[in-house]
């Protein structure tokens, strides 16, 4: 029945006010208002439909995403919405488009890595999209080893120019977003080279396609690399590819705010920092690990509805069967990911603060934070969009037959989120990063050096070497400090673990390659440290609305004892906890899976997600799962027509035994 509410009765269970923990998770009242206003928008426009997309062929899909790209910045110029606004409006669309990385990528690299006057050139003409860039690093043969790129550019001092030239099939760039039907601009990484000298990988921007009739320019081989994994999803995208012929370009599109090349061909670097390129990077990782947060959290709210809508076995006398959310297996599995998505969007609020105080720092030429801030972006990067891609396939089995069909909208999510985990670094690469930091932070305890930051833990070494949990009872599992002290211990214990091996090697470098699997898990333990830590100073803060400090304490217990219990073979063999100790925090868990219970529909609806944006028959805000079900399969295409296309040529030969004379 429309209007009628199936998961009210869910709803009214609530211990906490809804509408104040929308605004914890929105970040302010204002920015919860801006969220809400544009997500309504983009709702109820008929313009942003997305229920066929699944079923639209490569040209027809990429077709309308351009349409909706035109769309929405008639809409943003009409209603003359700020950049914040503009943002959420593409956000909403949910539609990966070539001005994500426009947006994401390209305005950001000039405005990290121009000087004044090349910024002053070039936004102006970004900003009102006279021109569409793209971010083109990745080669065919080359991606996360960035210095192995082979692109050239070879400055010629006769014209002032410099040419860029790929060498060879390897070298052609390969993946960058928006790059093969769309971008008319791009910042491409070459060689520099001066003088017969290579000084190593250097951004230029480049003019790929005519501004009249979008032709590529002279020299410029462009086009798309093919359909890329699940239906619609980021075939959406028209990842490009894109080889140079010896290419000119003026000797000013090279972006030379860290480094310059002066019209005599003399290489030089300016008196501006190499570390500025931080700024930049921290920039795009404390998005993508926002970002995260709201993938995670729109599965989790699928997989939370459905759970409470579906309900298999346990029927007595003609009742009603069990709800599968009351399954405690169902909670073991659902619950650890709804306090994810809380921890990653908290964690996500501290990165903003980070990069403001990574900037600040880097005005007044502080540079002292800033490789502990590039470790600890990269890890959380990495930490939050694995948990995040395996979260939301883990919600789609939650939701049993029904998760696998699209109309559920999780296969989509998951195939759109999952290349995550490789672009902007892989995962793997960049935790290896941090135990770099890590090897290295731990070698320079004993000269005095303290560690800052988010290693700051670090500088307590002898007490973390030492020291026992006191927990006696499952419910000493809910004091914040000594679930700090137990991930802090571990962290500690297994990057010394693996300071000390690596002296066992002949050389650092081959240590390193062979203990690389500990490497990262030591890494990973502490990604998960500053997560926890970065949930437990969020409590710290004033909460207000009835309840919603103790549900968000609740949450923030679950993410930290289901992380010791999934890797309680970690704290054991490091000695922080006993087994005894162990087996308690998994009690307090499934304890705190109760008190979730009651709440769970709740707290997902304080995400305030609307249907339009979740993309889900499962997911409905209303419940109403099985009508909408069964009208979504009519819909499909193979339905138009009750006898398909090929049953005269294929099938019907089959049955009447006729095939040795069909025309096959
Ligand atoms: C959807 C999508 C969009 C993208 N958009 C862009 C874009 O806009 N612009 C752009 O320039 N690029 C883009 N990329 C490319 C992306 O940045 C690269 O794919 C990424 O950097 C990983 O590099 P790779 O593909 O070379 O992987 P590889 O580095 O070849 O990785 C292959 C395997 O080797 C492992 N590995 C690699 N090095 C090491 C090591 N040192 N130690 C241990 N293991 C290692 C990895 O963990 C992985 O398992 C995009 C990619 C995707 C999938």
């Amino acid at each position: 029945m429309e209007g009628v509410d199936y998961l009210a009765p869910e709803r009214n269970n609530a211990q906490f006010d809804v509408d104040e923990m929308k605004i914890v998770w929105a970040g302010s009242r204002e920015a919860f208002e801006v969220s809400d206003r544009i997500a309504r928008l983009v709702a109820s426009d008929p313009n942003f439909r997305k229920d066929d997309r699944t079923t639209l062929g490569r040209k027809e899909l990429f077709k309308n995403t351009l349409r909706k790209a035109a769309y929405a910045w008639k809409r943003i110029i009409e209603l003359r919405l700020n950049e914040e606004e503009a943002k959420r409006l593409r956000s909403f669309i949910d539609q990966p488009a070539f001005t994500d990385l426009h947006w994401g990528m390209f305005v950001p690299a000039i405005k990290g890595q121009g000087t004044d006057e090349q910024q002053e050139k070039w936004l102006p003409l970004a900003y009102k999209m006279q021109i569409i860039g793209c971010y083109a690093q990745t080669e065919l043969g080359h991606g996360s080893n960035v210095q192995g790129l082979e692109t050239t550019a070879t400055f010629d001092p006769q014209t002032d120019e410099f040419v860029i030239h790929s060498p060879t099939l390897t070298s052609c760039k390969w993946w960058p977003g928006g790059l093969g039907k769309i971008s008319t601009h791009g910042v491409i990484y070459a060689r520099l080279i001066t003088d017969g000298k290579d000084h190593g990988v250097h951004g230029f921007i480049v003019q790929l396609r005519s501004l009249d009739d979008h032709l590529p320019l002279p020299g410029i081989t462009v086009g798309d690399i093919g359909m890329k994994f699940g239906n619609a999803a980021y075939n959406t995208m028209d990842n490009g590819v894109l080889r140079f012929d010896h290419v000119r370009i003026p000797r000013n599109q090279m972006l030379m705010r860290v480094s310059q090349v002066t019209r005599e061909g003399k290489y030089v670097q300016s008196n501006v920092p190499r570390q500025l390129v931080y700024g930049t990077m921290v920039f795009v990782r404390q998005t993508i690990v926002s970002d995260a947060s709201t993938a995670l959290s729109r599965a989790v709210c699928i997989a939370t509805r459905y759970s409470a809508v579906r309900r298999q076995f346990g029927s007595h006398n003609g009742s009603p069967e069990t709800q599968v959310i009351n399954y405690k297996t169902q909670q073991a599995r659902l619950f650890p990911l709804l306090a994810s998505a809380y921890a990653f969007r908290f964690v996500g609020e501290w990165l903003k603060w980070l990069y403001m105080d990574v900037t600040k720092r880097l005005e007044a030429k502080d540079f002292s934070t800033l490789p502990e801030a590039h470790a600890c972006t990269a890890g959380l990067k990495s930490l939050t969009t694995s948990a995040t891609a395996d979260g939301i396939e883990e919600c789609r089995k939650l939701c049993g037959g029904h998760g696998y069909l699209c109309s559920s909208g999780l296969p989509e999510l998951f195939a759109v989120y999952v290349p995550a985990c490789t672009y902007e670094g892989d995962n793997i690469v960049l935790l290896l990063q941090v135990a770099r930091h890590l090897m290295k932070t731990v070698s320079q305890l004993g000269s005095g050096k303290m560690p800052v930051g988010t290693t700051a833990y670090m500088g307590r070494a002898e007490h973390l070497m030492q020291c026992r949990s006191d927990v006696k009872q499952a419910k000493d599992w809910l004091r914040p400090n000594v679930v700090l002290e137990a991930f802090e211990a571990r962290a500690f214990r297994m990057s010394v673990a693996c300071a000390k091996n690596l002296t066992k090697f002949s050389s650092p470098e081959e240590g390193f390659q062979e203990l690389s699997a500990d490497l990262v898990e030591a890494a990973v333990a502490h990604c998960q440290l500053i997560v926890v830590s970065k949930f437990i100073e969020k409590l710290q803060q004033d909460i207000p609305g009835k309840g919603v400090k103790q549900q968000l304490e609740i949450l923030c217990s679950v993410y930290a004892l289901f992380l010791l219990h999934k890797h309680h073979g970690d704290f054991l063999s490091t000695g922080c906890i006993t087994p005894t100790q162990a087996s308690l925090a998994n009690e307090q868990l499934r304890s705190l899976y109760s008190q979730v219970r009651p709440n769970a529909i709740a707290l997902v609806d304080a995400f305030n997600y609307t249907d339009h944006y979740l993309g889900s028959v499962l997911g409905r805000y209303d419940g109403n799962v099985y009508p909408k079900l069964y009208e979504e399969a009519w819909k499909d295409p193979l339905n138009d027509s009750v006898v398909p296309d090929g049953y005269h040529e294929y099938v019907r030969p089959m049955l009447k035994q006729q095939l040795r004379n069909a025309r096959l």
